[in-house]
């Protein structure tokens, strides 16, 4: 039998498996059957907690998308990733250091149950988001082959460590987020694909965010999405240091100092059950 436990961040959920007092391994196509909402648990990614391949660290995790893609980074995940080994009893402290494939990340266990993540250095080199584009440049246009023709999109892009572009919309209620970010997400100027964040300015504090996950579809909320999404509009002109993201599921708190300068993302992480299947 394999434990796992099913948690959520602002109804981003997840699949959390314990891969250091088990010995586990999920193929693309269990992951797929796992995350189907009809036929199996259900969640948008599985985290799989690793031992440490450096004495600096705590954990190392491993994300997976719904689709069994392996990917480098989950903002919500990394909130209950924190919670996960605590209350598992895999560790004791409340600042716990970790790696996933895209680096090095800090997470604080804050008094009142919420999480805050130093998201690290937001990346806007083209060739490291990886984004096909001659420099970094605050807006980028993106041209899409629609079935009603050729239509071009004003982005900003990012990596928080996994690749972000972000469309400014008037009214992110009535945003085409499915047919939009399903046609974005395999853009060909994004060679490893894209998250498609599409965000409303509500104020220079605040912003409402729909997000088109890579390998996952539109989720009620992307914690990576939100970082990059502060990134794009601070460096449009159009946010303040500390801005509020409202999100389907709920809102993250997002601080940023600028260029050069590390993110850091609060927000809560809560757990749903623990479940047991056959492997
Ligand atoms: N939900 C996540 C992001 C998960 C990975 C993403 N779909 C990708 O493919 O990069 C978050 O909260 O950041």
């Amino acid at each position: 039998m394999i434990h796992f436990t099913k948690m959520h961040g602002l109804g981003n959920d997840f699949m959390v498996v314990d891969g250091v007092t088990q010995n586990v391994y999920f193929s693309p196509e269990q992951i797929k059957r796992l995350a189907d909402r009809n036929f199996g648990i259900g969640f948008d990614q599985l985290l799989l907690v690793e031992p440490p391949y450096d004495p600096d660290l705590d954990f190392h995790y491993r994300i997976f998308n719904a689709d069994g893609s392996e990917v480098e980074q989950c903002g919500n995940g990394a909130r209950c990733f924190a919670r996960f080994v605590k209350s598992k009893g895999l560790i004791h402290k409340q600042k716990i250091k970790v790696s996933t494939s895209s680096g090095k990340m800090t997470l604080r266990l804050e008094r009142d149950g919420s999480v805050t993540v130093n998201m690290g250095i937001p990346v806007l080199e083209p060739s490291k988001i990886p984004f096909n584009a001659k420099k970094a440049e605050k807006t980028y246009l993106l041209q899409a082959d629609m079935p009603e023709g050729m239509q071009t999109f004003l982005c900003g892009a990012v990596s928080m460590g996994n690749p972000h572009c972000v469309l400014e919309v008037d009214d992110v209620a009535n945003a085409d987020v499915e047919r939009i970010g399903a046609l974005l997400t395999k853009h060909e100027r994004f060679p490893k694909g894209v998250n498609v964040g599409f965000m409303q300015v509500v104020d220079a504090n605040h912003i409402k965010l729909r997000v088109y996950e890579r390998g996952a579809a539109e989720t009620l909320a992307c914690g990576s999405g939100a970082c990059a999404a502060v990134v794009v509009g601070q460096l449009q002109g159009k946010l303040a240091r500390r801005v509020r993201v409202d999100l389907p599921g709920g809102s993250l708190t997002i601080n940023w100092e600028g260029e050069g300068k590390p993110l850091w993302m609060t927000g809560p992480a809560e757990h749903v059950y623990d479940g047991q299947i056959q492997q």
